[in-house]
């Protein structure tokens, strides 16, 4: 079958994009009439680097959900069209994680891989993360790690794979690509992590926690000009909210509110102590001075949510529309602390776009 068509109008709006905010990239019409050509005469039509990277590019500056778009021009792009095998992918996604991490200075890079073709499916990455903790299910119903992956961890030791059996053991990751299902380890030398620690409280150290210092997602869709490329990994840097507000925080995650309350001294017998609020904040406040001790790139919500305003006003500025959703904007810890709060937004949808896939049957 001929996949899904590519739909001419959104082909030309982004042709005519690329064009208006790319005067280097010539005259429209030429570029317009080869993609035309190329669409009647294939049924799709092949993105320049130069596309690719502009469309990856605009496709953050529209992600309403995103705070962090201020620097959406630096996107890092690497394009892998040409690659699409299992192992193929696998190994890139590695090389990715070793380009974006440094040694702390962390870099927002995209990896696009082959797009569908007519005929024949593009790769799929089945992590939600490149990099993500196993979640073992244990007889009682507990789990061992993050309770957020227990599928995915199910089906890589169904495929074979065996962990350590610590609460942070990283996840291999689990490639399909032409019918072929691959696991692939992550080396060590490419995921960094950081132990977290406080800058008060010497017991916190004992708690064995930590978290890794690069955020990849790899379960979304990039989509541009008509065009859908469904592997197309990219990472930036953690807000520290999401590790200590979140994903440690979470009672469905690592739940460590209560431990650290604990720790405290706090009286938690009654939510009105705010107990759980208190050790929050000295989670959050572990988790930045943890990173930014061991010099890897972070941010925290009060400095995001002021750059992200310099971002909608500069957007403004340039007569676009900056789309946000303010459920997503707002932290989850200490919203109404912070300005992106007191104020609302036009939550648009536009292209080019990061769009969640529809999940594998
Ligand atoms: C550079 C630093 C960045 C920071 C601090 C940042 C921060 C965030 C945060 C905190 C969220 C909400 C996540 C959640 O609550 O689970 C988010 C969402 C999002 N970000 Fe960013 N971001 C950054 C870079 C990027 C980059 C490079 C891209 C893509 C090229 C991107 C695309 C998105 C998208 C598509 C969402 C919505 C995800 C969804 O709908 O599930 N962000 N960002
Ligand atoms: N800092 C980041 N955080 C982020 C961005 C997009 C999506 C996610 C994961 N969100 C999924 C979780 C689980 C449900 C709601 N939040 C995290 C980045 C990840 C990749 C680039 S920036």
């Amino acid at each position: 079958e001929r996949g899904e068509e590519i739909d001419r109008r959104e082909a030309e709006n982004f042709i005519r994009l690329h064009h208006a905010e790319n005067p280097v990239a010539g005259p429209v019409e030429v570029r317009l009439r080869e993609v035309l050509a190329e669409i009647d005469q294939t049924g799709t039509y092949t993105h320049t680097t130069g596309e690719l990277t502009f469309g990856a590019r605009v496709a953050w500056r529209n992600s309403n959900r995103c705070i962090g778009r201020l620097y959406w021009r630096s996107l890092q792009v690497r394009d892998r069209r040409h690659v699409d095998t299992a192992d193929g992918v696998a190994e890139e996604c590695v090389e990715h994680l070793r380009a974006a991490t440094g040694k702390g200075r962390i870099r927002p890079t995209i990896t696009v891989f082959a797009p569908d073709r007519p005929g024949e499916r593009a790769p799929r990455i089945l992590n939600d993360q490149l990099i993500r903790y196993a979640g073992y299910v244990r007889e009682d119903g507990s789990v061992l790690g993050d309770p957020a992956n227990a599928q995915i961890t199910e089906r890589a030791l169904r495929m074979g794979w065996r962990g350590e059996g610590t609460r942070f053991d990283v996840l291999p990751l689990v490639v399909e690509a032409k019918g072929a299902l691959v696991l692939r380890e992550v080396p060590r030398e490419v995921v960094l992590e950081v132990p977290l620690r406080h800058p008060a409280f010497p017991w916190f150290a004992d708690l064995g926690l930590k978290w890794h210092a690069v955020p990849a997602i790899s379960n979304m869709a990039l989509e541009i000009g008509g065009v859908t490329y469904p592997c197309a990994p990219f990472n930036g840097w953690y807000m520290g909210t999401e590790i200590g507000a979140r994903n440690l925080a979470d009672r469905d995650r690592y739940d460590q509110l209560p431990v650290v309350a604990e720790r405290l001294g706090l009286d938690t017998s009654h939510d009105r102590t705010l107990w759980r609020d208190q050790a929050l904040v000295e989670l959050n406040v572990a988790v930045l001075h943890s990173f930014a001790e061991d010099g890897v790139t972070i941010t925290d919500h009060h400095t995001e949510a002021r750059r992200f305003l310099t971002h909608l006003e500069r957007e403004e500025r340039s007569g676009r529309v900056c789309p946000a959703d303010w459920s997503w904007i707002v932290p989850p810890l200490s919203g109404a602390a912070t300005p992106v709060f007191h104020r609302y937004y036009e939550d648009v949808r536009l292209t080019p776009a990061y769009v969640h896939r529809p999940p594998l049957m």
